[in-house]
């Protein structure tokens, strides 16, 4: 995609004003890759899918998809994407193999190879025992995954994913990670995710872009993003009770530290990280911490670090 650009206008007349979702955005997604969108709630990563899929058209710029001109036909998407928006909609009222079978019917299967997807994708993602049930009747990410299998049905060149993996727990995690990368691995699919979640990122993606307030701020594969942080590490300690804050160490970590409920999170060099977390697992202070760990920068420190507004990329 070149330039694309995308606004909102919303409210009337004197309150009328204008969002820019996507702001002149240029990515390139290699066939066979699995793309992540990364970046805060807002930053426009949804409006983009959308664009991608053809449900939503460019104020301006263009899309080549596997050689097609997007902007001029949206309608070639539906023969090519598998898109998993973030909700289930349409499939509701239909019990989780029917969802999966119509989806199948509807991406040109004919029935006999319908229904041999269809089991094979509820064997895959072990959706046998609720396989009979409406999807409005499953819990939240018992309706994520059967959403998930009905985007895998019909060999789709392309899969568009929205957090496909939103409340599920990690077996079904897994389980979805598994089977996007076997549909890389056997058919070559090229797989664009929007994800919140910064440690499945780094373990499935190939190259990750980040978003901030509609702009690409950063392009790269997460190792390459993460060397951009330099050697720093990240120190992170869970109290139990009150630190005791004339502890010097404590003291020094209380001014630099993001506070999220009772973790303390800081990034630092690693000779003062080991020192500082010697210093608080040695003196009075071990007695009111729960947890402590010393770990290299993540994803969600690249975001930070490259100037992003928000604490952090992780839906509260
Ligand atoms: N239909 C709409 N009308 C008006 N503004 C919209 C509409 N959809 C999105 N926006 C605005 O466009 C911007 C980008 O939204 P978008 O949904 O693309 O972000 P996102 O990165 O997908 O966020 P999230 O992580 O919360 O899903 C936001 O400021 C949002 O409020």
């Amino acid at each position: 995609m070149r330039g694309l650009t995308r606004t909102y206008r919303t409210g009337r007349r004197r309150d009328r004003h204008v969002v820019t979702a996507n702001d002149t955005i240029d990515l390139d997604v290699r066939r066979g890759e699995i793309f992540g969108l990364l970046g805060p709630n807002g930053a426009g990563k949804s409006t983009l899918v959308r664009q991608l899929t053809g449900l939503l058209r460019p104020d301006s710029g263009s899309i080549d998809l596997l050689g097609h001109d997007l902007v001029r036909r949206p309608d070639v998407a539906a023969r090519l994407v598998a898109y998993l928006g973030q909700e289930s909609g349409a499939l509701d009222e239909l019990t989780v193999a029917l969802a999966i079978e119509t989806t199948a019917r509807l991406r040109a299967l004919d029935a006999h190879r319908a229904r041999a997807e269809r089991d094979a994708v509820l064997d895959e993602l072990e959706l046998g025992p609720i396989a009979d049930r409406p999807l409005k009747k499953l819990s939240g990410g018992q309706r994520r995954l059967a959403c998930v299998a009905t985007a895998l049905v019909g060999d789709r060149p392309v899969l568009v994913l929205d957090e496909p993996t939103t409340g599920m727990d990690p077996v079904a995690r897994r389980a979805v990670w598994a089977a996007v990368d076997r549909r890389r691995a056997d058919s070559g699919a090229t797989v664009l995710l929007v994800t919140h979640n910064v440690i499945e990122a780094e373990t499935v993606l190939d190259r990750v872009a980040v978003l901030d307030e509609g702009r690409v701020i950063a392009c790269d594969t997460p190792g390459g993003l993460k060397a951009m942080v330099g050697d720093e590490v990240r120190l992170d300690l869970v109290w139990r009770a009150d630190p005791p804050m004339d502890d010097p160490a404590v003291g020094m970590l209380a001014r630099s530290a993001v506070r999220t409920g009772r973790r303390w999170s800081t990034r630092m060099e690693p000779g003062m990280a080991r020192e500082l977390l010697a210093s608080v697992t040695s003196g009075p202070a071990f007695e009111a911490l729960d947890d402590f760990t010393l770990s290299t920068p993540s994803l969600e420190d690249v975001y930070l670090a490259l100037g992003g507004r928000h604490q952090g990329l992780v839906k509260g």
